[in-house]
């Protein structure tokens, strides 16, 4: 597949590498100052770039009938409309937290784990977050997605916030440690024991990976999907 880089900083070069090892070819990349390019040379898209300018990254390939796989975080509030654009279009968008196979596989565990503690009302969950000093956004969108995913299943929470938490109130707690990858906790507490369950990346390859398996999944499709749908798992 032809494919086009839009961020070509940690991810998008690890991507490089992946995709080239896999057969593919970089017809593009596009970093911060590139404005005038011709997206139709590709067969699809992948965004990794930053929060501000996701969306107008996403939209454009969606608008020129390229389908696009977005990594980047932190600009869910146009998720909506990136929805909506691609449904007028019919076109084809895959938007994740977390690409990698084991972070999906870590999301049906908490979902699973969610349900079993909402009756029990005794424990209280919190999260953590750990990522390298270069990460704009806080708390990560991977947090984000294990904190929707708790409120969805268990009946007992209803919102999450940074760093404050209450019985109804998940805490997501962002650290910036120099170098990490990216660390998820999750963490039930009562006044007896403790259970958590945690994700540890120790690379981006697994992310970069995951990327380029959608890329190759979503070409020829359309429609809106998850990894879920990529990986399908249940
Ligand atoms: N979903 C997932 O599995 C994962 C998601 N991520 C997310 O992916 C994003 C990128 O991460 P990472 O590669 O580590 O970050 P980097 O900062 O290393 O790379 C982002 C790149 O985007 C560039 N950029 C700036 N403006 C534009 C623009 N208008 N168009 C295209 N590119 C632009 C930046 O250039 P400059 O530095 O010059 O501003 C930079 O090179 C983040 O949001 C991160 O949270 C990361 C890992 C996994
Ligand atoms: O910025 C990063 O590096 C990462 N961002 C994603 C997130 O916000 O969840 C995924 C991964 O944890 C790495």
């Amino acid at each position: 597949m032809k494919i086009a880089l839009l961020g070509y900083g940690k991810m998008g070069k690890t991507i490089e590498q992946i995709a080239i090892s896999r057969g593919h070819e970089i017809v593009l990349t596009i970093d911060k100052n590139d404005t005038d390019y011709d997206i139709t040379k590709a067969d699809v898209a992948i965004d990794f770039s930053i929060p501000n300018v996701a969306f107008n990254n996403i939209s454009n390939c969606i608008s020129h009938n390229v389908p696009v796989i977005s990594g980047t975080t932190g600009w869910l509030d146009r998720y909506d409309e990136a929805v909506a654009l691609c449904e007028e279009k019919k076109g084809a968008f895959i938007y994740a937290s977390n690409y990698s196979l084991g972070v999906n596989i870590f999301f049906e565990l908490n979902k699973t784990l969610a349900k079993m503690m909402s009756s029990l009302k005794q424990y209280n969950v919190s999260m953590e977050e750990i990522h390298h000093t270069q990460k704009l956004d806080a708390p990560s969108g991977t947090a984000i997605s294990l904190a929707n995913d708790v409120i969805d299943q268990n009946g007992n929470y209803s919102q999450w916030k940074l760093d404050e938490g209450d019985e109804t109130t998940i805490p997501i707690v962002a650290k910036r440690i120099e170098d990490v990858p990216g660390t998820h906790t999750v963490t039930y507490e009562s006044e007896v024991d403790t259970i958590n369950i945690e994700h540890v990346a120790h690379t981006r390859q697994g992310f970069a990976l995951g990327a380029v398996v959608a890329a190759e999944w979503i070409f020829g499709k359309s429609g809106v999907f998850t990894m879920k749908d990529v990986l399908n798992i249940s």
